[in-house]
C-alpha cells in the first residue's frame, strides 16, 4: 500500500478544489493519505481584525500569546474542519486532529524561544495515524505540538508534514503551494525540475530562497533524510498535480534523496 503525505498550504485557497478531489480519489483507491494543513494567511487576517500586527522571520510567524491562541482556534477549528467537510463531500471519511492529539508531535521551543511560542519538532509518534490509515480514514492534521510540560507551540506546517512523512516512510511527500515549484531565485521565472538535498540547502543559505520557501526547502530535505522516498514542491491550485506525482510525470520541483536519481513514485 502506498503512503502519500500532502501539505496543503494556506496559500491554496478554498476555490481551488482539485487537490482535495485528487486526495480523495487516491484515498478511495487504496492509497494511505495524510493531509497536514497550513492556514497562515487566515491566521494573519484574524490577527489583523484583532488589531494585532504580524511579523515573520525566515518564513516563520513570530508568535506571542495572542497569536498562539488565534493559531490554535483558526487552524484546529476553522481550517481543519473545512478541509474535512470538503473531503467528506468527495466520499472519504476524514477527521481533523492536531499535533497535540495522542502525543503525535512533541515540540521544543524553536531556537530557544527566539520566535516566542514557535516550536520545532522534537519527535513524532505516528501510531495513531497508522491505526487511522489502516481503518481507511484520512487524517487532517493542524501544525501544533506540545512539550513535556504541556505547553503548546505553533509549528510551521511544512516541518510537521515533513516529520510525519519521514516517520511514515511516505512514498511521496508533496508540499502544495501557490507557485509552480522552486524557482532559481525568488524573482526568477524559471522553475527547477529537480533539486538535490545539497542544492536545496545551499538555496536557503545563499538567499535564493526567501520567506515561505525557506521552511519548505528545509522541510523537504528533512523529509527525504528521515525516510520519505521522494518530495515535491508544486502548485496545489493546478489540476492533475497529484495524478502527475503518482504517475511519475514531471511536475513542480522534485527533491531527490542524495544518490537516487529516478523519476516518479514506485508502484508496488
Ligand atoms: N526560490 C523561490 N522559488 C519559489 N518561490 C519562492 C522562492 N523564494 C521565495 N518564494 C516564495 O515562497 C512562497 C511560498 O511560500 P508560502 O507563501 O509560505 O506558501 P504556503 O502558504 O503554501 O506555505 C511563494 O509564493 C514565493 O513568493
Ligand atoms: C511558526 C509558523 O510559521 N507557523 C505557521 C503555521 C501555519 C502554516 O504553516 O501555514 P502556511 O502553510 O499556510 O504558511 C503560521 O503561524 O502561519
Amino acid at each position: 500500500m502506498q503512503t502519500l503525505v500532502v501539505k496543503y498550504g494556506g496559500s491554496v485557497s478554498e476555490e481551488h478544489t482539485f487537490l482535495l478531489e485528487e486526495i480523495a480519489y487516491y484515498a478511495r483507491n487504496d492509497v494511505h493519505v495524510v493531509v497536514v494543513h497550513g492556514g497562515g494567511p487566515e491566521v494573519t487576517q484574524w490577527l489583523s481584525r484583532l488589531g494585532h500586527a504580524t511579523e515573520f522571520a525566515k518564513g516563520q510567524r513570530i508568535t506571542d500569546e495572542l497569536a498562539l491562541q488565534v493559531v490554535e482556534m483558526v487552524l484546529s477549528g476553522r481550517v481543519g474542519k473545512r478541509i474535512v467537510r470538503q473531503l467528506q463531500k468527495y466520499g472519504v471519511r476524514a477527521l481533523s486532529l492536531c499535533g497535540e492529539d495522542a502525543g503525535m508531535v512533541r515540540a521544543v521551543p524553536y531556537e530557544n524561544g527566539l520566535l516566542g511560542y514557535v516550536g520545532q519538532v522534537e519527535m513524532v509518534d505516528v501510531r495513531l495515524l497508522c491505526s487511522l490509515l489502516a481503518d481507511r480514514y484520512v487524517p487532517v492534521i493542524a501544525p501544533l505540538g506540545v512539550d513535556a510540560n504541556g505547553q503548546v507551540y505553533n509549528i510551521n506546517a511544512d516541518f510537521v508534514a515533513a516529520s510525519l512523512a519521514g516517520a511514515l516512510r511516505a512514498d511521496a511527500f508533496v508540499l502544495a503551494t501557490d507557485v509552480a515549484g522552486v524557482r532559481e531565485h525568488a524573482n526568477s521565472q524559471h522553475t527547477l525540475e529537480q533539486l538535490t538535498e545539497e542544492e536545496a540547502i545551499s538555496m536557503v543559505e545563499d538567499g535564493r530562497a526567501i520567506g515561505g520557501m525557506i521552511p519548505k526547502l528545509q522541510a523537504v530535505v528533512h523529509a527525504v533524510q528521515s525516510g520519505a522516498k521522494a518530495a515535491y514542491v508544486l502548485d496545489g491550485r493546478m489540476a492533475d498535480a497529484l495524478h502527475s506525482v503518482m504517475e511519475g510525470r514531471s511536475i513542480g520541483t522534485r527533491i531527490i534523496p542524495t544518490g537516487i536519481m529516478k523519476g516518479g513514485v514506485e508502484h508496488a
